[in-house]
């Protein structure tokens, strides 16, 4: 069991029986329109409020995660990947049961809320502001954080604003902010994939530093070869269940059977 071969067993995100719904409001279109009368029709009897609509996007999911622990998040379009993270980092509230986390979680996701119509090197400052590191920190690691996001390889970028970089830019100066900090658990949503081979190498090379500087990072993607190269842990979630949680191994092999890539 792949529990069984984490490093010195120290607990760092406990999730326990969580459930996660959403809330759609306005689903019912505008009050005469056809969409509405349809949706009424539909509803009839069902007792829900009006033009509400939940989505049980996470269900009833239990694992524990270790320090040193890479563990990829698998499964297909809409199985609640994204879901689960953001209510590990405390974003979302479970509709039931509860997630414990030992020291800050930090979610880095491909929608990271850094500002667009700034530049690059003030994004640099309020992203390192926002996961915690003091003004300092963030002058003695601006370089390094520049030089590891390549944003600066085919010109001065860094000075431009983020709206004018593509995604495969803005997504590799978001991770490069990120990994510029030692996490306790970091969580990393898709942000590999938008980064071309030579940045998807060195990230990765960086997701195995971290592991070692004894953090937990928690990794989804659709890339199975990425799950392969940096987890030794998978969770496979389909429909919001957590179908397998096993070694990187095991759980991709039984995956790729069934999804067929
Ligand atoms: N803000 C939201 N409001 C309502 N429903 C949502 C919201 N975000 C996600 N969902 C729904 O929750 C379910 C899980 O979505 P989620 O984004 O967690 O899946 P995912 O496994 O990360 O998908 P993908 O691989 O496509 O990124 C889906 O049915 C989706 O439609």
């Amino acid at each position: 069991m792949a529990e069984e071969s984490s490093k010195g067993h120290i607990p760092t995100v406990i999730a326990d029986d969580v459930h996660i719904v959403y809330r759609v409001n306005g689903t019912g279109g505008g009050k005469g329109s056809a969409t509405a009368a349809l949706s009424r029709i539909l509803r009839r009897g069902k007792g829900e409020p009006r033009g509400v609509r939940k989505v049980h996007a996470v269900r009833g999911v239990s694992f524990t995660a270790y320090r040193g622990q890479a563990i990829g998040l698998i499964g297909t379009n809409g199985s609640g990947k994204s879901t689960l993270l953001r209510a590990i980092a405390g974003l979302l509230p479970p509709e039931s049961g509860k997630v414990y986390t030992d020291g800050q979680p930090s979610l880095l996701g491909v929608n990271a809320a850094l500002m667009s119509d700034l530049t690059g090197e003030r994004n640099v400052v309020l992203g390192g502001l926002a996961m915690g590191m003091s003004r300092e920190e963030i002058r003695s690691r601006y370089q390094k954080i520049v030089d590891f996001s390549g944003i600066n390889e085919k010109g001065d970028f860094i000075t431009l604003p983020m709206r004018t970089y593509s995604s495969g830019m803005a997504a590799r100066l978001r991770f490069s902010i990120a990994a510029a900090k030692n996490h306790d658990v970091l969580m990393i949503d898709e942000a590999l994939a938008t980064g071309d081979r030579k940045f998807r190498v060195r990230s990765e090379e960086r997701i195995r530093e971290l592991r070692k500087e004894a953090g937990t990072v928690f990794l989804v993607s659709h890339n199975n070869k990425t799950i392969r190269d940096t987890c030794d842990r998978v969770l496979w979630l389909e429909k919001g269940e957590l179908l397998m949680d096993g070694s990187t191994d095991e759980v991709l092999k039984a995956y790729e059977r069934e999804t067929g890539k």
